[in-house]
């Protein structure tokens, strides 16, 4: 099915800096490719400073069809948080450093390609996740991933690289924490390297903590790493990065719909790579089918 008849009025949210791409001549793309299928196009460009705040100021002023975030994961996290429980759909075109979300739905990372859905696409709901109450669409966790993500976003440097840099650095001085995990089936009590809420599957980096999770199944994982011996860390990268995490003896997955997790030694956090501090209580919901996304045609709709 294509949708072009129906799209009238696209907004489209460019953060100019997201993986030190530059966007200048994309956004002569979008105006031509929006003009050629009379859709009206309007473009936010993001400062870093209260985005937020001035995208919802243009979702309450006018109906859009679609929003469009094109940057990295930060990008499609603050436009994706706005459009929750809405029936404006959420389009990716991926250019930032991490591009999880856009990988875990399948969309093109060739920009040309993306930019396709445009004007050819097809809708689909998605379920999203909130920790006590603030919106999680794709991956969040407390524990060794949590404090790079924290070391990561302190520093000054962007990209890969530097992830990686302060991961090797943080990795032999880290020391498990306690979590008490109650869901909605069972009870976790123990120590873990990390603890990750999934809705959706890999990071940004490619990593898969939770290689069988289906952004529309209405529930969740935890994912969890437990303690484990240094030595077996490069076992456990591996399986990480050939989609096999689930077959390592110190990974752990509770399957849920609710959850609360007790973070008894005050571990940081991230919520879709955004530091947070919720507290040492977490209430965790999925919220079944909440997001409308703009993805490829399935192939034999072409
Ligand atoms: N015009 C701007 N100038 C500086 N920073 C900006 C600007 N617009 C957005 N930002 C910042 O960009 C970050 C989000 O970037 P995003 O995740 O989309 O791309 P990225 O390349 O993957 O970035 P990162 O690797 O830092 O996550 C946020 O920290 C936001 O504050």
């Amino acid at each position: 099915m294509d949708d072009e008849k129906k799209q009238q009025a696209l907004l489209f949210v460019i953060n100019p800096i997201s993986g030190d791409i530059d966007k200048e001549e994309l956004e002569e793309d979008i105006k031509a490719i929006c003009k050629q299928h009379g859709i009206a196009c309007a473009i936010y460009k993001t400062t870093g400073e209260k985005d937020k705040e001035h995208i919802r100021e243009k979702l309450n002023a006018t109906k859009y069809d679609g929003v469009f975030a094109i940057g990295g994961d930060g990008t499609v996290s603050i436009v994706a948080s706005l459009l929750i429980g809405t029936t404006t759909p959420l389009g990716i075109i991926p250019l930032g450093s991490g591009n999880g979300l856009s990988k875990d739905l399948h969309v093109p990372q060739d920009t040309e390609e993306a930019l396709v859905l445009i004007h050819r696409h097809v809708i689909r709901n998605i379920d999203t996740v909130s920790l006590n109450g603030v919106p999680s669409i794709h991956l969040s966790d407390l524990g060794f991933n949590a404090l790079v993500v924290h070391k990561f976003c302190e520093g000054g440097t962007r990209g890969p690289g530097s992830y990686a840099w302060i991961a090797m650095q943080e990795y032999l001085g880290y020391a498990p924490k306690f979590y008490r995990i109650e869901t909605d089936k069972e009870v976790f009590e123990g120590e873990a390297f990390m603890v990750t809420i999934a809705n959706a599957n890999a990071f940004g980096t490619n990593a898969n903590i939770n290689p069988n999770g289906i952004l529309n199944d209405g529930r969740f994982e935890i994912c969890l790493i437990e303690p484990f011996p240094k030595t077996a860390g490069i076992s456990i990268l591996y399986k990480l990065y050939t989609d096999s995490i689930d077959t390592s003896v110190y990974s752990r997955r509770l399957s849920c719909k609710s959850a609360t997790i007790y973070n008894i030694d005050h571990e940081v956090m991230h919520i879709d790579g955004e530091p947070i501090d919720l507290g040492d209580t977490i209430k965790v919901d999925i919220h079944p089918r909440s997001l409308k996304v703009i993805l490829p045609l399935p192939e034999d709709e072409e």
